[in-house]
């Protein structure tokens, strides 16, 4: 049940509410959801919570390598086929992967409802031999419920999300409760979504202009694509993510809670949604934002095509983000990229502020072409076969 903190009426637009008292405790910038199950994340090892920094218990087994074009998920009912199709939601090809469409719900209660018999999680989300998630978020203490906005949070909260609030708390029941049951997110995290998640993503909106087309990569459960779309119901927003298990609940989170007039699921990797096809034209956005899904140097790789000419990349980063500029600020200027800035989003809301690097894309830098063996006027291969003759 909402508490009086939670609710539309109580609640400032964004920025129009004093700040509160700092409460967010933790460096949250960059701390992943994923459960143990998550087959194939690509993190960013450069980062305080990611899987070479043992000391986050709600990341997954994720390695710092990309996701295979075609590595496929545990079987699942909705994942018709291990090939990953770079497609938006709803296009014929990607289709029998989608659920079917769900009724919006609206606003909900930020009280996280007990899994009903349907949520029963299926066998094959187990991945390497770990207990079902929920086995797993029945063994750890806190339960989903626990998830509600804690009191010392709802100034920040209601600051960042404004009369959206009740939206983003829908979002988090669905992250405590689907995104457990389902493997997307670890137990132990549901009860520090607001703290660890919610606000921090949010704070990035500061960075994004009115009514800019955004694109966020490596989207996962929906951070912080999803959460920048509830705090900013101007933005036009594309969610990119190449595994299906992860789409799917993206493509259900996005219909639950009403926001498919401003958000699109598009299933694939960066560089696919970048390069289009025959069909499609290559995606690209004013922002492109990303959130534990590699170093700067990879990540400046893989969404700079995506960010229109003069737009930018907004990373939601963690303690070592000075250090990333130093070591890939040459690699961010080679793929057109300006000097990389470090900024603080959220100051005097969340404690700590979050911590954001910027890169403007400044030129447009063709793909890198490997170097063939030079060809004569003729077209023959000088040195070739042909030229022995
Ligand atoms: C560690 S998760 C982070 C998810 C989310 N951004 C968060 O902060 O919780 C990394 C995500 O990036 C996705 N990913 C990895 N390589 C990618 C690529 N080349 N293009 C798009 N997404 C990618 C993975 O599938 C995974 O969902």
């Amino acid at each position: 049940m909402a508490s009086d903190d939670t609710t539309a009426s109580a609640v400032a637009g964004p920025g129009g509410t004093p700040p509160g008292p700092s409460a967010v405790r933790h460096d949250p910038a960059v701390d992943p959801v994923f459960s143990d199950g998550e087959p194939t994340a690509a993190a960013d090892t450069s980062v305080p919570g990611t899987p070479s920094t043992p000391a986050d218990p709600g990341f997954s087994a994720a390695s710092s390598e990309p996701v295979p074009p075609a590595r496929p998920e545990p079987a699942h009912p909705a994942d018709s086929s291990s090939e990953v199709t770079p497609a938006f939601s709803g296009e014929p090809p990607a289709a029998p992967a989608e659920p079917a469409p769900v009724a919006p719900v609206g606003a909900v209660e930020p009280v996280f409802a007990e899994p009903s018999a349907a949520d029963q999680p299926d066998p094959s989300l187990v991945d390497g031999g770990a207990p079902p998630a929920e086995q797993r978020a029945s063994e750890s203490s806190p339960s989903p419920a626990t998830a509600t906005l804690p009191p010392e949070l709802a100034d920040a909260a209601r600051t960042l999300f404004g009369d959206r609030l009740d939206l983003a708390a829908a979002y988090a029941e669905l992250l405590a409760t689907d995104g457990v049951v389902r493997g997307l997110i670890g137990a132990r995290e549901a009860p520090r979504i607001w703290e660890r998640h919610l606000l921090n993503c949010a704070a990035m909106a500061e960075r994004i202009p009115a009514d800019a087309s955004l694109l966020d990569v490596g989207s996962g459960a929906g951070l912080p694509g999803l959460v920048l779309a509830i705090a900013r119901p101007d933005l036009t927003v594309t969610l990119v993510e190449p595994l299906a298990r992860r789409t799917a609940f993206l493509v259900e989170a996005v219909q639950q809670l009403g926001l498919t007039a401003t958000v699109r699921v598009f299933r694939g990797r960066a560089e696919e949604a970048a390069a289009g096809t025959r069909d499609r034209a290559p995606l690209s956005a004013d922002i492109v934002t990303a959130r534990a899904v590699a170093a700067l140097d990879r990540l400046a790789a893989w969404c700079l095509p995506l960010v229109a000419p003069g737009g930018r990349l907004v990373a939601l980063k963690g303690a070592s983000a000075a250090e990333e500029i130093t070591e890939h600020a040459e690699a961010v200027a080679r793929l057109g990229g300006g000097e990389p800035e470090l900024h603080r989003c959220g100051v005097g809301v969340i404690d700590p502020p979050a911590t954001v690097i910027e890169v403007v894309r400044e030129r447009v830098v063709g793909p890198v072409r490997k170097k063939g063996p030079k060809r004569s006027r003729g077209g023959r291969r000088r040195g070739g076969p042909g030229r022995d003759r």
